[in-house]
């Protein structure tokens, strides 16, 4: 892998994205409303909570929707931070000491797509102890423990509740797992996930809308795939990706994608995937000697490449926090 100069490259990146006149208030569906006030509702059935956020945007974890933390905190709590596999590790204790100072003791990192993941191990016997450690007030006389899981869009529940399911019941998939926000919309189906000590799990429609303080959190959670890319339009998706990537270090686009160097502007840096992925389009122009058509790079289709190779991985592991 080629190494670049840093500190020559920093001088020539934006310190600061310009977002334009955007707005956040519309990215995220009405349904989501309708899902909180149902998870709500089933609280009072509810042994334990499980939480779930990217591990890539971990900071998000205190920032859900501040009435729902309320009727949370009564309740016995696991942070899992999801897709570890994509994240930068290196980070990990640091986060683990910054929770621990804000009182999240439980927290598991989890990688749900792996087979034997060693976390998603641990979730059973972790939420045990925290039921059976604690008063279950009305519910002590019912053997069976209820778990809900909540979470962002997006963000693996369904791929959880599975890998549990895999782990300790040996069975398939019960919930629909997708590559898209918003997957989820039964409402609060009950899945078993454990027969010792016989445990269900809700699984939610997705829909913890986060609080989004500014522009910049709402295109952290876009560029992980947690809202809609329509929404947010993928080409400030994708400028938004670049401009992270130069910020935090991570140039492997540059040898992937074919270019000279670490770059800054993003049309540049999408016509060369469109060139290596042959991405390209007929457009007709019109000339001094009549109409001809000609190949234009499709940078919309650049655009989705680039997104899709950083959801998955290609393009190296980060922290966005
Ligand atoms: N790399 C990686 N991808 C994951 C992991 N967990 C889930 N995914 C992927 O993330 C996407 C969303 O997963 P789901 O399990 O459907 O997420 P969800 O939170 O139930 O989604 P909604 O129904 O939209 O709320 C899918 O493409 C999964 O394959 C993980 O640990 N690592």
């Amino acid at each position: 892998m080629r190494i670049y100069h840093s500190l020559l490259n920093a001088t020539k990146f934006r310190r600061v994205f310009d977002f334009g006149e955007r707005e956040v208030a519309h990215w995220f569906p009405g349904h989501m409303a309708k899902g909180l006030k149902q998870m709500r509702a089933s609280l009072k059935k509810v042994d334990c909570i499980i939480e779930i956020h990217d591990a890539r945007i971990s900071f998000l974890w205190q920032r859900i929707n501040p009435s729902f933390q309320e009727s949370l905190d009564v309740r016995p709590h696991l942070l899992v931070l999801n897709k570890v596999d994509l994240a930068d590790t290196s980070k990990n204790q640091s986060i683990m000491k910054r929770l621990e100072r804000e009182g999240v003791r439980n927290v598991l990192f989890t990688d749900c797509l792996r087979q034997r993941d060693e976390n998603v191990k641990k979730i059973v016997p972790l939420v045990t102890e925290l039921i059976e450690s604690g008063s279950r007030f009305h519910r002590e006389e019912d053997r069976s423990y209820c778990l809900m899981v909540i979470g962002v869009p997006n963000v693996g529940k369904s791929s959880l509740i599975n890998a549990v399911r895999r782990t300790y019941l040996k069975k398939g998939k019960a919930s629909k797992v997708g590559g898209e926000p918003g997957i989820t919309k039964a409402v609060l189906t009950k899945i078993q996930v454990c027969d010792r000590p016989i445990i269900h799990l809700l699984d939610t429609p997705g829909v913890l809308p986060p609080k989004i303080e500014n522009i910049e959190t709402g295109m952290k959670l876009a560029l992980c795939g947690t809202i809609l890319d329509h929404l947010v339009g993928e080409d400030i998706i994708a400028d938004y990706l670049l401009f992270s990537l130069n910020r935090l270090e991570r140039f492997s686009y540059v040898e992937k994608y074919n270019l000279e160097e670490p770059c800054d502007d993003i049309q540049h840096v999408l016509k060369c995937i469109a060139v290596k992925l042959g991405k390209t389009k007929r457009v007709k122009a019109i000339t001094g000697v009549g109409n001809i058509t000609v190949q234009m790079p499709d940078y919309s289709a650049a655009a989705y490449d680039f997104i899709r190779a950083f959801r998955k991985g290609e393009l190296g592991k980060v922290m966005l926090d």
